[in-house]
């Protein structure tokens, strides 16, 4: 069930596609916004204008390519402000091509992308996935990442600092029950077991103790002999030689990381017909099960701000201090797990990158993969994948965890759908109050929540450039955590 990513160069900056659901909806996007199927066409044919050949790509069934190209607002860089473009009048193919800038193309493209995941992409998951756009692109078995190219770009300078984990800034005292290492997980060590001790701890893969399914495979509860619990992983088989590189990337990625805000690697299996990952058994469902309220009680303004540090914490270790840099790629509200005491972990690095220990590189060129309306519109439109990829989509996480929303919310009309649309629009507007969760029913004080939104939005800017890393992000919630506090003692 899962899609396809289709991505086609055309000229200097962009790609384009669309998908379909399991419902046989068609969904279609520009920059990342939902568009009716019109606008959508009226897209493509600009670019055909420009002289790329999308028709065999898109089928002629998918558009009636002779529409005249007319369409507006879009968001534009920052994501601050909505752009107006009515490209009527430049419709001819040679006019179109001349009067787009090439940022307006850009902008034009990086949705397209999005959209783009099209075509073939019978999108969303089935069991766990609601009607929603939560929909993981490119774990499609046929699709393995292109060799990777490395390509030296002036922007966003990475530190490869091989400094080991970074002191928390602890400008605010941490409650003891969510800072101190619980005694179960601080004595996780790595495990040696055979198939046949996984077979048992999981009673023959038994579907009573499923607690899972994902684009890698199916996920059990597992109890060992010596009364652990942990989280077994096992490969699909109708997948198992094409998820190879898949989980040997996790195997190597997951060996490396030590982190209380990461799902830890315990040991693994690969031996003929099984690939097997052991990890830790974070207990406490995802992330978007209790923003959905199915795990009870709702999460309070205080716990999604830490939930978000934690985060924040998991990811500026991947990208700065691990062994070597991970961008983790698929940063999304289902992959963060919570443990009993609403700590947060981040999980599931099937699509983790190694980022390069030579700084001068600061971009890796890779096929696009993630998740629809989490994806880094640049990363979409250039192939280039580095640490602020995961930074824009943790805005959108960010937004997420704010408004209790799905990144698109299939349900809404078409002006609502897509929540960074949404909550910009709104917030520019002056109800940023409007904007959180309804069913978090508390009095959050109007400033924390107007920096809390700046700062998702500043994550999920268009423009790479001008998003924060993550280290910063993290500094940027610890101190509107304080504020937070300050502004609860106050009315205490
Ligand atoms: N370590 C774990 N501890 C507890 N539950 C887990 C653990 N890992 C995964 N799960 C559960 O299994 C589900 C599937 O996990 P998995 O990582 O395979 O897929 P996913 O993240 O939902 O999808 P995809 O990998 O396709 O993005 C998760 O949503 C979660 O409910």
């Amino acid at each position: 069930s899962e899609i396809v990513l289709q991505t086609k160069d055309c000229g200097n900056n962009w790609v384009a596609s669309s998908y379909s659901n399991n419902h046989g909806e068609e969904l279609f996007y520009i920059n990342g916004n939902v568009v009716n199927k019109v606008d959508f066409c009226k897209a493509i044919q600009l670019y055909i204008a420009k002289g790329c050949d999308l028709k065999d790509y898109f089928g002629s069934n998918n558009c009636v390519l002779d529409l005249d190209v007319s369409f507006v607002d879009f968001p534009s860089k920052g994501g601050r402000k909505l752009l107006q473009k009515d490209l009527n009048k430049n419709s001819t193919s040679q006019g179109v091509s001349e009067t787009v800038s090439s940022n307006q193309v850009g902008i034009f493209a990086g949705g397209a992308l999005l959209v783009c995941c099209a075509v073939v992409c019978p999108c969303f998951y089935g069991k766990r996935r609601k009607a929603t756009a939560h929909t993981v692109l490119t774990k499609d078995p046929n699709s393995i990442d292109l060799a990777t190219s490395f390509e030296p770009s002036v922007s966003d300078k990475i530190p490869a600092s091989p400094l080991r984990v970074p002191a928390s800034p602890l400008r605010v005292p941490a409650s003891p029950s969510r800072f101190s290492m619980s005694p179960k997980l601080s004595s996780l060590q790595p495990l040696h077991l055979n198939l046949s001790q996984v077979s048992k701890a999981t009673r023959n893969f038994s579907e009573a103790l499923q607690i899972g399914e994902g684009g890698f495979g199916t996920v059990y509860r597992a109890n060992l002999d010596n009364g652990l619990v942990v989280a077994v992983k096992r490969a699909k088989r109708e997948h198992f030689e094409s998820l190879r590189t898949e989980f040997s990337s996790e195997v190597e990625l997951l060996a490396k990381i030590d982190h209380r805000n990461l799902v830890k690697l315990l040991g693994y299996i690969d031996k003929g017909n099984e690939r097997i990952l052991i990890t830790e058994y974070v207990p406490n469902g995802t992330l978007r099960e209790h923003l959905d309220g199915l795990r009870g009680k709702i999460v309070d303004f205080n716990q999604r701000l830490e939930i978000a540090i934690d985060v924040a914490h998991g990811l500026t270790y991947l990208h700065l201090y691990a062994e070597k840099q991970i961008i983790h790629r698929d940063v999304k509200s289902s992959n963060i797990l919570l443990t009993e005491s609403m700590r947060a972990k981040v999980a599931d690095f099937g699509f983790a990158k190694l980022g390069h220990a030579n700084t001068d590189q600061t971009h890796i060129s890779t096929k696009v993969k993630g998740t629809v309306g989490y994806l880094d519109p640049e990363y979409m439109k250039t192939n280039h994948l580095t640490p602020k990829s995961d930074v824009y989509s943790f805005g959108i996480l960010l937004l997420e965890i704010l408004s209790g929303r799905r990144p698109v919310e299939l349900k809404k009309s078409a002006e609502e759908r897509v929540t960074l649309r949404w909550a910009f629009r709104r917030y520019n507007e002056g109800s940023v109050v409007e904007l959180l969760d309804p069913l978090m029913q508390e009095a959050v004080n109007t400033e924390v929540v107007v920096k809390m939104f700046d700062l998702a939005f500043n994550c999920a800017a268009p423009v790479r450039s001008d998003r924060p890393d993550m280290k910063t992000v993290g500094e940027q919630l610890w101190a509107i955590r304080a504020d937070y506090l300050k502004s609860t003692a106050r009315r205490e």
